[in-house]
Order: C-alpha cells, then structure tokens, then sequence
C-alpha cells in the first residue's frame, strides 16, 4: 500500500452549485478534476439542523449492542451495517440505499426498533433525494471540463441510468492520542462521484499526483466531492480518482456521510472517442460496471476498497514502452 510521507495543505475551488456556471469556476474546476479530483461545493440545499437530526438519529442506533446491530449484517440478509474491524477497528458505517431512500432506511429501522419509527426514515429521504439531484449537476458540470460537447453529447445517453447510495459513518473516539491513527485506510471510490459531509473534526487526506498527502480541511457551508473510479475509467483518466483516507486525531467520534452516485450494475463503461481524443489510446479496456464491484468485494486485497485492487488493476491497459 501507498505510505502517506509528506504533508501539504491547498485550497481547493468552491463551486457555488446553486448558480449558472462561470467560465472562471469551469476552469478551476477542470484544473481540479484533472490534478485532484477533489472540489468543495457550497449552497447545496442541506442544512445543518438536518445534518444534525441524521446524526442524533444515527448515533443512538450505533450506540445499540453489537448484537442488534449485528442483524444488519454483515452475515445477514439485509447486510447494510458495517461493523468494526472490517474498515478499521474505529469504523462502522450504515448503508441507505437509493431511489427508494425511505425503503432502505426503514428496512434497517424495523429491525432496531420496536416501535415504527418514521423519522429516521423521513430525513434519509429528504438527504437522499437532495444528493441525488445535486450529484446529477456535478456529474454534469464535471462532464463539461471535458467539453461543452461532451455533457450534451454524453450525459442522458451515459449516465441517465446512475444510483445512488449513502453510507453514514460513525469513527469512535481514539483512546490513545500519542499519534494520530487511520479511521478509514487509503482507497479509492467505485463510484462516478462521491459527496461526503464531514464534521468540523477534519482528518480527510487526499493524496496528489506527486505523492503529497494534502488535508481536505472541513470548511464551513461546504461538501466535499470527489471523483471516483468508474468516471476516472469513463474520462480514460482525463478526470482523477484520487486515493483518499481518513485520520483521527482527537480523543473524540467523527461522523460523516457519504454518498456515492454509480453506473447501473449492467453499464458497459467505454470511454467515448471523443473523450479519449485524437492520436490518444484508450487506457481501459470495456468493463461491466458489476463486475468490477465484485472484484474489488470478492477479492482480499480489494476488500473495503483498499488501494492495490481498483478500476486501473481491474480494467487498465498497460501501455508498452
Ligand atoms: O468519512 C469521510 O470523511 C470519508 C469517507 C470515505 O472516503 C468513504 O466512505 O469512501
Ligand atoms: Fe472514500
């Protein structure tokens, strides 16, 4: 696995995704998209009164034993909880599903609770729906770093189909604080796009091009987004799955959403020519998208997205010298 040595700290752009987009921000932008793949977005339409209902509801289900949660998986049928020591031993996570967000979050509900509990389900679906627009116009903004053409020409008939789903993650507070520790190791996302809401405790880092290991410090108003593999394959590498992990420093828990945006299971992903551009090679072979999240879950060095097994090990082809 990647050592992470060297530390920097950048400003990465803020898109106002409420807003047309400037020329200026598009070219911020694609720079971001092609370096990092990282950006912040602001105005996105969630407040901090129902982050902070998600995270109130979703803290008293992971204070329950591990014996109940357990029922949610991951040996179970309905498998949407992670406990710890798959991840990290600071890491479990709660999966809530799309389109059907309210479904997904009361099927794990009825199985904690006694008593029907129609809140929890309700803010996952308002959470949900709002994530599922908003990483609708990020893919397309980010379409359009590649080309205007590109987003016309690309967007209904490539990723009409996509879906999304939200991870809640609760990192329990360290108890030695000598140094800090990994929450969440270094990996890289299997989706087009990733939205993560992170608390004021920080302690996301991403890794450059050049090996640097730059903090996504949290700033105030504003969600993080990335790329994920399966546009870093789509884009034949013009847009940047970056490898990323999470750190805990203080003696305190994080809690962060994720939400990930991907291509339906049976999508073809083939970079179009026009993406890959004149006189270049395609740089992945054709892949169905399904397949490739069976590798990197089936497999031992892929388990839990961990960096060695991802979309360029999967689907790459190595170019001769
Ligand atoms: O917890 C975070 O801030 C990021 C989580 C993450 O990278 C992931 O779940 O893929
Ligand atoms: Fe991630």
């Amino acid at each position: 696995m990647y050592k992470m040595v060297s530390k920097t700290c950048m400003q990465l752009p803020i898109l106002d995704i409420s807003q047309p987009l400037q020329p200026s921000s598009l070219s911020s932008l694609a720079e971001a998209c092609k370096e990092l793949g990282f950006f912040h977005i602001t105005n996105h339409g969630i407040s901090k009164d129902l982050y902070n209902k998600i995270r109130s509801l979703s803290e008293f289900l992971f204070s329950l034993p591990d014996e109940m949660k357990i029922k949610l998986g991951p040996f179970s049928s309905i498998k949407t909880y992670t406990p710890h020591y798959i991840a990290s031993p600071f890491f479990e996570s709660l999966r809530v599903s799309g389109p059907d967000f309210i479904g997904s979050a009361q099927s794990s509900a009825d199985v904690l609770f006694d008593n029907h509990n129609p809140e929890f389900s309700e803010i996952l679906r308002e959470y949900g729906t709002t994530m599922t627009e908003l990483s609708k116009k990020i893919v397309k903004i980010v379409l359009m770093t590649l080309g205007d053409a590109v987003e016309r020409k690309y967007y209904d008939s490539e990723f009409k189909n996509c879906h999304g789903y939200l991870r809640i993650i609760n990192y329990s507070a360290p108890e030695s604080l000598e140094e800090e520790v990994e929450g969440l190791g270094t990996h890289t996302d299997m989706s087009c796009v990733t939205i993560v809401y992170q608390d004021e405790m920080g302690g996301l880092q991403v890794r450059s091009n050049q090996g640097h290991v730059i903090d996504i410090s949290p700033c105030e108003g504003t969600l993080v987004v990335n790329v994920g593999d399966l546009l870093q394959a789509w884009s034949n590498e013009k847009l940047r799955s970056s490898e990323h992990r999470v750190v805990l420093r203080k003696p305190v828990n994080r809690f962060s959403l994720a939400f990930f945006w991907c291509f339906e299971d049976e999508k073809v992903i083939l970079a179009p020519d026009e993406v890959v551009g004149e006189g270049n090679s395609r740089t992945y072979k054709p892949f169905v998208c399904a397949d490739y999240l069976r590798f990197r879950e089936s497999d031992e060095k892929g388990k839990f997205e961990k960096v060695g097994f991802t979309v360029r090990d999967f689907a790459g082809i190595r170019l001769q010298m």
